[in-house]
């Protein structure tokens, strides 16, 4: 019981990864607050954290500034403080660098950029008080440039940008912050993998451990260790979660 009695916010949780972190830390004693705009699969994975730990689901588009306010105060009404803020969700449209457009900047910045800076700013205060743990969302896509993914790619970067200016200037009020670069089978990536086996037996073998991390047991258990004490001489790192696919020196 790494986090019992931790309580966290993970944004875009419903499924995927968010739903992977939700639930290892769930089972590790946190009370876990998803926010998503799906509310069929939020409420299965809130029965599922329900089975560890008490955790509440917030329907709320997070691209919306107020909603981010809202989101926090319902927080801290319902469990008295926060500890952990995991800003997850993000959503992207791919194209060459030619054919990209500013609503696909718009899309990017929005869901991803934005509400990570938002998110961190309301609860700073909050993660003041309990000297608490960020973690936020980068990509091999963004830190190796992979092609089609420009709007993507910059919103990412701008969020390892800035979560290493946090570090330096929370660091002295012992607050961590740090970014997990992933790779996931997800639910998408699994339906992709179905629909595209050749392409995705491509995409295995380039991965030195040849296989896509698991939600909850690869990205999930990294997380727990970045929301616990064990990770507490840690900051500003981004970590990759990714197989061996990127090596950062
Ligand atoms: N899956 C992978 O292999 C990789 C994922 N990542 C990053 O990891 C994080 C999680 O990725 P996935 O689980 O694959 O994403 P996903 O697309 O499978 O899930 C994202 C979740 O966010 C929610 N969401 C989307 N827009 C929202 C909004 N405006 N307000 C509230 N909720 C919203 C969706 O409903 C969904 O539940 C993202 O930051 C992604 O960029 C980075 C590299 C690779
Ligand atoms: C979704 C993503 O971040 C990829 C494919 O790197």
């Amino acid at each position: 019981m790494r986090l019992k009695g931790k309580v966290g916010i993970i944004t875009g949780s419903a499924s995927g990864i968010g739903r992977g972190i939700a639930l290892a830390m769930a089972k590790e004693g946190a009370h876990i607050t998803i926010v998503d705009i799906n509310e069929e699969k939020g409420q299965q994975t809130l029965e599922e954290i329900n089975q560890y730990t008490e955790g509440m689901l917030i329907i709320k588009d997070i691209s919306k500034e107020e909603n981010v306010k809202s989101v926090v105060d319902s927080v801290v009404d319902k469990f008295g403080g926060i500890d952990i803020l995991v800003n997850n969700a993000h959503a992207s449209k791919q194209a060459m660098l030619m054919d990209t457009t500013l609503d696909m900047f718009d899309l990017s910045f929005n869901t991803g950029f934005y509400p990570t800076f938002h998110f961190m700013k309301a609860c700073h205060p909050h993660l003041k008080k309990s000297e608490g743990k960020v973690i936020n969302f980068a990509s091999g896509a963004g830190i190796n440039g992979q092609p089609t993914q420009t709007a993507y790619a910059a919103a990412k970067e701008a969020i390892r940008g800035m979560t290493r200016v946090a570090a330096n200037e929370w660091g002295p009020d012992n607050i961590n912050i740090n970014i997990i670069s992933p790779i996931a089978k997800t639910e998408g990536v699994e339906a992709w993998s179905k629909s595209d086996p050749e392409q995705y037996e491509e995409m295995v073998n380039a991965i030195p451990l040849r296989r896509l991390g698991d939600p909850q047991n690869d990205i999930g258990k990294t997380a727990v260790f970045l929301a616990s004490e064990d990770s507490d001489y840690i900051t500003g790192q981004t970590i990759m979660v990714d197989g061996g696919s990127t090596k950062l020196y």
